[in-house]
């Protein structure tokens, strides 16, 4: 499709795929949880007499069930851990060097990390199960994550505007992609909760020009979305509605809702009541897509994902799923699965059919 004049396009595809910058940032937190691991939990030597259940060695750990997926899914992606018919184990490889005391055991060299910023940060994280900024007495609030009685940062103009542009980095790599892989062929509106910036709705509008859409936000995030409709020169068929997903009814009449990186900001009951709200509004053979990243059916990698997955769990309330999570989700809403199809920057798209 051409661009008029002074319109941006959010087709435009980049040259190069970016998703080596996007796991290379993220590689931080590799060395946090292995050093929390082996430093802070002795998680090695608690399975040097054998295997546990992941209940019982959650508890061991003294950790909630959300930072003890992120922990276990990351070392299981790392080599460290597996798990078969349910029961955590070593592999030979943690076995021989992260056991204390063994005779090749390089734990003291990890634990030279122990105490750095970033490894006390993610091990209060870890034993806390609270995002980053959410608590009293921290500056901000929590990022990309608003619900009535949380100190959010999408609520003050600067620090939403901030969060929301972040995001568009990643956006506007991604959102051509989006575009080729769904088919609004029979779609007439499309929902876009969470919307940010707008931009997957502006390049799935751009690539329909018949399909009108609505982006769905915090008022100040919005402010953002106005100004990208006008950029993208699709502000005749988008409208912007200011809301709480979870408390206020969602704009009615659209065949497709979107949740872009929107359900890993969320632990699983607030996911399904999403899901269950967004399934409610579809007519019959509407469609929600949800454009995430996934992690493997088991929770054993992919390692960039289960390290996302640490970066979801740090800033927000949430963490990456597996397809097989996401589908229960669909499932439990009445709505039926079909395949992923990827898009970009280890995302991929998931729709539910009603
Ligand atoms: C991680 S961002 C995703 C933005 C965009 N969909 C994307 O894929 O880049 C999460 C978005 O959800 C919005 N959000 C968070 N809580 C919300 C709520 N309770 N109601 C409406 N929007 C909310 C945030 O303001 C933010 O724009």
């Amino acid at each position: 499709m051409q661009s008029a004049p002074n319109r941006r396009s959010a087709l435009d595809r980049p040259a190069t795929d970016p998703s080596p910058i996007f796991e290379n940032f993220r590689g931080m937190h590799a060395s946090e949880l292995l050093t929390a691991a082996v430093a802070h939990f002795d998680l090695f030597g608690r399975l040097q007499q054998g295997s546990l259940d992941f209940q019982s060695l959650r508890l061991a750990l003294q950790l909630e069930e959300r930072p003890a997926v992120v922990l276990l899914t990351a070392l299981k992606a790392m080599g460290l851990l597996q798990e078969l018919d349910g029961q955590v184990s070593l592999t030979d490889l943690a076995a021989e060097h992260l056991v204390p005391g063994g005779p090749f055991d390089c734990g003291d060299y990890v634990g030279l990390a122990a105490q750095t910023p970033g490894v006390l940060t993610m091990v209060r994280l870890l034993k806390t199960n609270r995002p980053l900024g959410s608590d009293e007495g921290e500056e901000g609030g929590a990022a990309f994550i608003y619900r009535d009685g949380m100190k959010s940062a999408m609520e003050a103009e600067d620090s939403a505007r901030h969060f929301t542009l972040a995001l568009a980095g990643r956006a506007k790599n991604v959102a051509p992609y989006l575009a080729d892989a769904v088919s609004m062929q029979d779609a007439k509106l499309l929902l876009d909760v969470g919307g940010g910036t707008g931009i997957y709705s502006h390049a799935l509008l751009q690539k329909n020009p018949n399909l009108q859409a609505i982006v769905f936000d915090r008022p100040q995030v919005l402010k953002i979305a106005d100004q990208m409709t006008q950029e993208y020169g699709v502000a005749d068929r988008c409208q912007l509605v200011s809301g709480d997903m979870f408390a206020d009814p969602l704009p009615e009449g659209a065949d497709v809702i979107l949740l872009s990186n929107i359900l890993h900001d969320w632990d699983k009951p607030e996911c399904q009541l999403l899901v269950n709200r967004c399934a409610a509004a579809l007519p019959p053979g509407g469609r929600l897509l949800i454009h995430d990243v996934f992690l493997n059916d088991a929770l054993d990698g992919p390692l960039p994902i289960a390290l996302y997955s640490a970066s979801l769990f740090s800033f927000t309330e949430g963490r990456a799923y597996s397809g097989a999570e996401y589908r229960e989700m669909l499932e439990t809403a009445g709505l039926t699965p079909q395949p992923i199809q990827p898009t970009l920057v280890h995302c991929g798209v998931l729709a539910g059919v009603k």
